[in-house]
This record gives C-alpha cells, structure tokens and sequence, in this order.
C-alpha cells in the first residue's frame, strides 16, 4: 500500500476492486447531487492561516467524544450493506476503529447483525438506530443493542422519506437486486471481491434476519424495509427512544438552528450536523455551511460532531475550527474498506491522522482543544 498516499487513491482502487452496483451505492448522492459535491467542495474552499516559529514538537491529536477518550477526533459513521463492500466489512471496520482508538457506529441496515460484531471485537460500539413502522422490531433492537452492551445509539431522523439516488436505480441496486448482463460481467471480473463475501457471515440485512421468522431472503427483508420507514416520525417518539434506551444518546442529520434547539431539549447527549453524505435532501447545503450557526445556538448546551466531505485530516481540522467537537467520516472509511479490507481502513486513518498532525503543526496548534477559528484565514 506505498502508493497510497490519500483517500482519492483508496477511491480509486475500491472503484477497481467492487462491483459497479457497490461501489456507487457508496460514492454517490441523491438527484443532482449538488449537495454532494457542496460538502467537499465547500470544505476546501476555507483557507488556514499559516503560524511559523511556534514549537510544535509535542503534538497531541487525542480528545474526548461523549466524555470518553479517544485517540482522534473521529468517529466511522454509520454506514449501511458495509459488509457488501468487503466480507464481514462491519467487523473489519469496527476493528480497525478500536485499533486507532476512536469509536464505531453499526448502522441498522448492516449485513453483520449487532451480535455478529459484538462476538468478534473486543469493546462497545456504537449502534445507529432507524425508527420503523413496526415498533415493537425498533424496540427490541434496541434491547438487542444494551444487551450487546453499545455505548452509544446513533439515532438517525433525516431518512424519514427517503431520497433517491439516480445511479442506483439504473445499477439496478434496488431489493431484490435486479441482474442484467453486464451487472454478471461485472461481478464476474470480481473474483476475489465475490469470494470475499462469500465467505462472510451473511449477505443479507443481518440486523432484520430474525425478524421475519429467520428468513435470509433478501427479497422478503426488502420488500418489509421498503414499507418499514415511518413518515410519523416526529419529537414524540425521541421521547420514546429515550425513555427505552438508558445510555447515550446522539441524534443524526441536523442542519436546521430550530431543530437544533429541538435537539438540545431532549437529553440527547450530542447532535450530528449532517445532510446524510449528500444522499438525502439535494438542494440543502453543505454541512460546514451551517456548521458554525449550529456551533453558535446550541453547543453550550449539547456536543456538536459533523460530518459531510471528510476527505482528509486537513477537513478535519477545518470542522473543528468552525465548532464541531468531533467528526464522522463515511466514505473516506468505506473506501479503504473497499480497496483492502480492515488494512484498508486503518490506512484510511493513518492517512487523515497525518494530515491532521501536519496541519496542526503548520498551523501553530499542539492540541485539539487548540483548535478554533483562530487557525483559520478569515
Ligand atoms: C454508502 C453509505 C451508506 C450510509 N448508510 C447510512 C445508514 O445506514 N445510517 C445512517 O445514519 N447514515 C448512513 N449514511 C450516512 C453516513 O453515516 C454519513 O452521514 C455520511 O457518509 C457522511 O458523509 P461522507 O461520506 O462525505 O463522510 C451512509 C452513507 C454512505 C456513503
Ligand atoms: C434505506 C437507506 C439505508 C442506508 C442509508 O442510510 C443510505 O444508503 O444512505
């Protein structure tokens, strides 16, 4: 992996490695994906400030998420059919998260169910949570997620409708999959990706197998999941939530100042300022865009982390300057997953871990406490 020197090289070997299908499901966003590319291409247009002459040899990355050490201020977001990137990818992923010493967070739609990667890691993670229709699969999900003993549930509220992304429609990436020539061609030039997960432990929604009396065919999850996210969802039931889950809680997709209040009211522990990777609400803005009005109203009152264009140490650092406590990175993760498995990931990490270091360092700063606008040339 000596080549690899930044996550667009991870990009592209995933691109070379998985299944077309897959690696768009990943890499793309919804309709015009103009909030997609606003999310990278907005982090990149701040500028740092440049500090020469400070004494930077004692560099230190390590911070505090939720109260817990962490060794980065990075957090692997949630991410669904992980395990379609590259065999067992939730538990590749989770261990290479608790390597570098930072947590990871399961998504409902995993291929690897909650007690598949609680039995193969060695600490808690965290375990994000879809509200479905039938409630009372949400609630024992989430006993499934104490009993596992998860730090923290993610809980996820901007899928209530869910946006469409083009490219998966004509990959045919719908449930059940559609095949077509080219799509086997495809997977056909992909032996070593196909025999990967093959040997997984599951190629279907892990999380919803025993639910339908212990089926494993994706058509019937599918079909279920389709009518499963529940347009009703609203405040009441983050009430609901908190009252069954007794441990941290952190809520998933906010871009609004107003909702952001909303959030601060109801013991949630943290809010992620996110527009879900650009795959949901196209025309909404970047996050970094609204990052620093969220910053402003609430976080005095409720931990802030942001995620949205992570492509590198220096969009880290750039977060961090406008408010965010922490960041969740999705594809910058996936694509190390994709290209190589666990190594992959943790190389995604050694790379954003560097980068950060060096901005630090020419940036004057030594902590991540350090960090404000102050390293930024506005
Ligand atoms: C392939 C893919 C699947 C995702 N699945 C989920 C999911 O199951 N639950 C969720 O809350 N967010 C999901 N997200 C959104 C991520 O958690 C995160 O908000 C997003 O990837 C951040 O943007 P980034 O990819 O630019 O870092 C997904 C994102 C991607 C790329
Ligand atoms: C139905 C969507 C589940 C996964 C997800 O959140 C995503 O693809 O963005």
């Amino acid at each position: 992996m000596k080549h690899i020197t930044c996550i667009e090289d991870l990009r592209q070997v995933h691109k070379r490695k998985v299944p077309k299908a897959f690696f768009d499901y990943a890499d793309r966003g919804s309709y015009s994906e103009d909030t997609l590319r606003a999310n990278v291409d907005d982090l990149q247009q701040i500028k740092f400030r440049q500090r020469i002459l400070v004494d930077v040899s004692k560099r230190d990355l390590s911070t505090t998420i939720l109260g817990e050490p962490a060794a980065l201020p990075l957090i692997l977001a949630p991410v669904g059919l992980t395990g379609m990137q590259y065999g067992d990818g939730e538990i590749h992923a989770c261990r290479a998260a608790q390597a570098a010493g930072i947590p990871y967070t399961l998504s409902t739609m995993s291929i690897c169910s909650i007690e598949d990667v609680a039995a193969n890691v060695d600490k808690p993670f965290w375990f994000q949570l879809y509200v479905m229709k039938d409630r009372g699969f949400i609630k024992a999900l989430i006993e499934r997620a104490i009993a596992a003993k998860c730090s923290a549930l993610v809980l996820t509220v901007d899928l209530q409708v869910i946006g469409q992304r083009h490219a998966d429609i004509k990959n045919g990436m719908t449930v059940p999959p559609e095949w077509s020539l080219s799509k086997l061609v495809d997977f056909a030039t992909k032996p070593a990706w196909v025999a990967g997960v093959l040997r997984g432990k599951r190629r279907t929604f892990g999380n919803l197998v025993g639910h339908l009396k212990g089926t494993d065919d994706i058509t019937a999850l599918g079909t279920w999941i389709a009518t499963q996210f529940d347009t009703t969802l609203n405040w009441k039931d983050v009430e609901w939530i908190r009252s069954i889950w007794p441990g941290k809680l952190i809520l998933k997709g906010i871009l609004d100042v107003e909702d952001a209040e909303e959030a601060a009211k109801t013991g949630a522990q943290a809010l992620v300022v996110s527009n879900h990777g650009g795959r949901q609400l196209d025309g909404a803005p970047s996050s970094i865009e609204v990052l620093p009005e969220v910053v402003d109203a609430v976080g005095s009152r409720i931990e802030i982390l942001f995620d949205g264009g992570i492509r590198s140490g220096q969009d880290v650092m750039r977060a961090l300057a406008l408010g965010a406590k922490s960041c969740m990175i999705g594809r910058a993760y996936i694509h190390g997953l994709g290209a190589y498995g666990g190594p992959g990931v943790a190389k995604a990490l050694d790379i954003i871990r560097n980068e950060l270091s060096v901005t630090m360092g020419l940036c004057g700063v030594n902590t991540i406490a350090e960090i404000d606008d102050h390293v930024l040339a506005i």
